[in-house]
């Protein structure tokens, strides 16, 4: 579906192609040295917004010349199975990069699951020694749909420093990070959730609004300031009126649209530069593991052609 040509949207596509193109060289490059990158996939049973991730997540790698192998395991997997599964990829050398999709079944424990991905492998940054990074400001590798969003906002060409930004939505996978990030750039942060008592007093006070929440329309006109920036990170399926399953974000687009100075589209804006700062964060993986390799028998290698 064509977006349309209303400078108040903020296209993720141009962004993602970009990142796409470079992250492509960078690829080539690596697979000539004898590196080729490789991602998998881990889904546990069965959810739309991660079938509409990994199916991007396929095209866009072979795009990109990333090798991408989805591994799909049915809901009541044992969280030892899968976690066996984990450690089965980080021993494989040809394995770069290791994504968990979220959610997965209550009866399995995230955190462990993230836990026991190796932090070289982490092409997410949900490891809890990844996620500390962005707290000591080191943001080459973060969550990738924080700094998508992040990314989004830049293209507005607003001053983050001293920025007024609310984020509604705390998980730590995209509200927690976006703060982190967007404190690193000098912005006033506050996120709010579903214990905050006016959601509606916060967001109206910003100029920039991230919501990332899963609740489509959540987000009305009269929560948003004028002139403000509207990053909508939902993904949500519903049928629209012409019967056929569809997506739309946490803001109701047609009314906010008159308010905003700038509102991203869903779908065709957060969710494109996601995957595509998924492969870029796979690289930086590759190169890492590259700078340990070479340390480690770089001096071996050396004598032996000698
Ligand atoms: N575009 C993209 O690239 C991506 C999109 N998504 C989408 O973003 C959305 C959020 O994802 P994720 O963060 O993983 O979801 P989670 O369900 O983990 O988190 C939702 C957050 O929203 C908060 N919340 C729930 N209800 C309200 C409310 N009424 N008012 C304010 N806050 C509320 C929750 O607070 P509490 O915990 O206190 O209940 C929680 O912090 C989903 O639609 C998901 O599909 C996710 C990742 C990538
Ligand atoms: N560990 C983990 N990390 C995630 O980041 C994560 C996850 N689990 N689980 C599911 C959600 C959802 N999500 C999307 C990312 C991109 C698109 C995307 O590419 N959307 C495009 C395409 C839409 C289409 O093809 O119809 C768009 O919005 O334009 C969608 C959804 C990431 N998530």
């Amino acid at each position: 579906m064509a977006l349309p040509d209303d400078s108040r949207y903020l296209k993720g596509g141009p962004v993602a192609q970009r990142i796409i193109a470079a992250v492509r060289e960078d690829a080539a490059i690596a697979r000539a040295e004898g590196f080729p990158p490789k991602l998998v996939s881990i889904t546990v049973g069965d959810t739309a917004a991660v079938d509409v991730y990994v199916r991007n997540q396929r095209a866009k790698a072979e795009l990109a010349g990333i090798g991408f192998e989805e591994r799909r395991f049915a809901a009541d997997i044992t969280a030892g199975e899968l976690e066996a599964a984990i450690h089965g990829l980080n021993a494989d050398p040809r394995v770069t990069g290791i994504i968990i999709q979220r959610p997965v079944p209550a009866h399995i424990p995230i955190k462990t699951l993230q836990g026991a991905v190796h932090p070289l492998k982490d092409v997410e940054g949900m490891h809890p020694a990844s996620i500390g990074n962005i707290v000591y400001n080191q943001l080459d590798l973060a969550p990738c749909t924080a700094a998508a969003s992040v990314e989004l906002l830049k293209e507005t060409g607003l001053e983050l420093k001293g920025l007024e930004v609310v984020i509604v939505g705390h998980s730590e996978i995209v509200g927690k990070p976006i703060a982190f990030l967007l404190m690193s750039e000098g912005a006033t942060v506050t996120v709010c959730h579903h214990m905050t008592r006016s959601v509606a007093a916060h967001a109206r006070r910003a100029d920039a609004l991230f919501v990332a929440v899963g609740k489509a329309r959540l987000i009305k006109a009269d929560m948003v300031k004028p002139g403000a920036a509207v990053i909508d990170i939902g993904i949500n399926s519903e049928i629209g009126p012409d019967g056929q399953s569809r997506i739309v974000g946490d803001v109701d687009a047609d009314s906010v649209k008159e308010v905003a100075s700038w509102i991203t589209p869903v779908p065709g804006g957060v969710g494109p530069i996601t995957v595509a700062i998924l492969l870029r964060n796979t690289m930086v993986a590759l190169n890492r593991q590259r700078a340990l390799y070479n340390a480690t028998y770089g001096v071996a290698d050396k004598l032996a052609a000698e």
